[in-house]
């Protein structure tokens, strides 16, 4: 047989295939119709991911290449979510962040202090707490500036295990004592599950780090507190994710979510992340939560902290996280980014003039 009659014998198997694939689908999707009319009597939702778990490792292990099982468990989801959409199932509606099931904004409540209604926030302070002097210098300049919520790390996840990891429990208090002595709210990152509980009386807004955006143990613990929780996108995770992953925190019992686009990994190493500024947009037509812009770690360039920052602003967030320190030449961590009080002056200013309605009240 020449090659090309083997190749025309080899397609006509393959539209064979294809006609025996087409079938079985059409039949599984009235199937699913069927399945649909009867949870639709039973009054139990139509999308159950724990029935399609269960399919996809059902694929894991029976299958026997030559495809990739990630691979195929990709194209299953698909007729999953198709077979839903036959069923008249809108998966996103049932989802507790989706903009469809709740159409209205979520206002996050810090005290006397809201997020989400119109007036972008501006959170700012050092990476690290390194000292009370430090703090409560960066505290002092921030009140000044009509600052209301102060940012600071006392728990570091750092990618070398030697550089500085955070002053840890000793730091959250520093940071609160400085924050109380100028009437700041406390913002900063809490790293595994253990540690929430001991550092709910020292923090206003519980960070999730980009680090820790699927660990899932640690969103459902801060889900069951009641004190509002800033998620950041992972450093590689698709915006599908970051939504799944403030699902968990909801669905553990926390409507109090913000959402933080901080950057994500790409080729691109003019900037430190790649600033995904139009997911600010997508996570505001997608869900109800209130959605920041950390410019700091998404640009990791002082000279791109305002244009950043007007542009996360233009494009809707309803606020933007900036890092201050009293020196960053001596900062123990991310001394290149960090702003100084002169160029924090600036930044404010220049932010100001196009933002009037920033929520900064100057004491
Ligand atoms: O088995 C069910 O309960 C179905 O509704 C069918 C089906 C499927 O296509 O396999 C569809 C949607 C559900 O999320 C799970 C499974």
């Amino acid at each position: 047989m020449s090659p090309q009659d083997q190749l025309n014998r080899l397609r006509r198997e393959m539209d064979e295939l294809n006609h025996e694939m087409l079938d079985l689908l059409s039949r599984r999707g009235a199937l699913a119709v069927e399945i649909g009319k009867i949870k639709r009597l039973q009054g139990v939702e139509r999308y159950d991911p724990v029935r399609e778990r269960e399919m996809l490792d059902f694929i894991a292990s029976s299958n026997q290449g030559p495809f990739e099982t990630s691979r195929l468990q990709h194209i299953f989801k698909e007729v999953f979510k198709a077979s839903a959409e036959l069923q008249g199932e809108d998966r996103d509606k049932t989802l507790l962040v989706s903009r469809k099931r709740q159409p209205e904004d979520t206002l996050v409540h810090v005290k006397d202090v809201t997020i989400g209604n119109g007036r972008p926030q501006l959170i700012a302070g050092p990476c690290a707490v390194e000292s009370f002097e430090q703090v409560n210098a960066v505290a002092e300049k921030l009140a000044l500036s009509g600052v209301k919520v102060m940012r600071g790390g006392a728990y570091k996840p750092r990618t070398s295990p030697y550089d500085f990891q955070g002053l840890g429990f000793e730091g959250l208090k520093l940071l609160k004592t400085a924050a109380d002595r100028h009437d700041l709210r406390v913002i900063t990152e809490i790293m595994t599950p253990g540690a929430v509980e001991s550092a709910l009386p020292y923090v206003d807004i519980i960070q999730v780090g980009a680090r820790n955006m699927q660990n899932f143990d640690l969103l459902k613990e801060v889900g069951k507190t009641d004190k509002p929780v800033l998620l950041k996108r992972g450093l590689s995770a698709t915006i599908e994710e970051f939504i799944y992953a403030a699902e968990y925190i909801m669905s553990s019992g926390n409507s109090q979510v913000i959402l933080c686009e901080r950057g994500i990994r790409t080729y691109e190493r003019a900037t430190r992340n790649t600033l995904d500024i139009t997911a600010v947009p997508i996570l505001k037509q997608e869900t109800h939560l209130p959605v920041m812009v950390d410019v700091t770690h998404s640009t990791g360039r002082r000279d791109l902290l305002l244009p950043a920052a007007k542009a996360a602003l233009a494009i809707g967030a309803d606020g933007v996280m900036v890092e201050v320190h009293p020196n960053p030449a001596i900062a123990l961590s991310d001394a290149q980014q960090q702003l100084d009080f002169d160029q924090f002056d600036q930044f404010v200013e220049g932010l100001t003039v196009q933002f009037p309605q920033l929520d900064l009240v100057k004491k």
